[in-house]
């Protein structure tokens, strides 16, 4: 994650076996997976992510036994009260994948009147995000780790979030496998569902046909209106990450798709 532009193409998921607390993924599957599928042949709903072995390192197990009972929400098949995770009301905002966490940390330390959850399967991950909250301090992040499809069908109400955060989601790039690309109509019709009005839904992405496809099926909701007249400016809240820093440099594209939740008119 991160790392090259290769590393893309290759999806991270939740380490089966690292000592970093069990993922909280192990449930029965789905009638039917919210990117529309199924895997017929193996009778599982098609995942974004692969589970796989990781290695976490000394500081992230550290960190991710201290500051999960502390930051961590398990996951529960009945929706969040958001405002009473975080003690307050504040707008807020959801990402899917964060990796690393280095951009979200970043984010959420840049605006203290947001609340922040972040969502991840992968262990090495969630630990490195753990450490950078502990470290800045944040008090307006929370992680859960777990399948972010079957959080949002379960965990979020609708019209509770103020925006959602989906940046340089694995991208799949065999056209076989496709079909695990987050961003499918059924997904963003769920996605669009727990926007507030006027929440946004930001995608980024450096792999030009998956951006077009971003830009295609968010176009497609009529729950979402774009910002931007086609592909948006890269906003401020968003930093240059050092390896989108690099691409750049090396002449990649990166593509940032913006829509928001439409004022729905009941009167007409
Ligand atoms: C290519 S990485 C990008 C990470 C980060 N957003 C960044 O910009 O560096 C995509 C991440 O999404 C996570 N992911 C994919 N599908 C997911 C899902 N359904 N639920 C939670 N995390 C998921 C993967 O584990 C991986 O860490």
């Amino acid at each position: 994650m991160g790392g090259a532009r290769n590393d893309r193409g290759a999806p991270d998921g939740a380490a089966g076996g690292v000592r970093a607390g069990e993922p909280q993924e192990a449930r029965a599957p789905q009638a039917q997976d919210d990117r529309g599928e199924r895997d017929t042949a193996r009778h599982r709903p098609i995942r974004s992510f692969v589970l796989r072995q990781g290695r976490v390192s000394n500081a992230q197990q550290r960190y991710y036994d201290e500051m999960m009972p502390k930051v961590g929400i398990p996951y529960a098949d009945a929706p969040l009260d958001l405002d009473a995770v975080f003690g307050r009301t504040a707008p807020k905002i959801l990402e899917i994948g964060f990796g690393m966490g280095e951009t979200s940390a970043a984010i959420a330390a840049a605006h203290p009147e947001n609340d922040y959850l972040g969502i991840e399967v992968h262990a090495p991950g969630v630990g490195s995000l753990c450490k950078l909250i502990a470290e800045k301090g944040l008090t307006n992040l929370r992680i859960i780790r777990h399948d972010a499809v079957e959080i949002l069908r379960t965990m979020i109400a609708p019209a509770s979030l103020a925006g959602v955060h989906i940046f340089f989601p694995d991208p799949w790039p065999k056209v076989r496998h496709h079909k695990r690309r987050l961003i499918q109509p059924p997904l963003v019709a769920l996605l669009a569902g727990r926007l507030q009005t006027g929440g946004y839904l930001h995608c980024a992405t450096d792999w030009e046909d998956y951006a077009m496809q971003m830009l295609a099926v968010l176009s497609a909701e009529p729950l979402l209106e774009n910002t931007a007249d086609g592909y948006a400016p890269r906003p401020d809240y968003r930093p240059l990450t050092k390896f989108e820093q690099r691409g750049l440099r090396l002449g990649h594209g990166v593509w940032d798709v913006i829509f928001r939740r439409k004022v729905i008119d009941t009167q007409t």
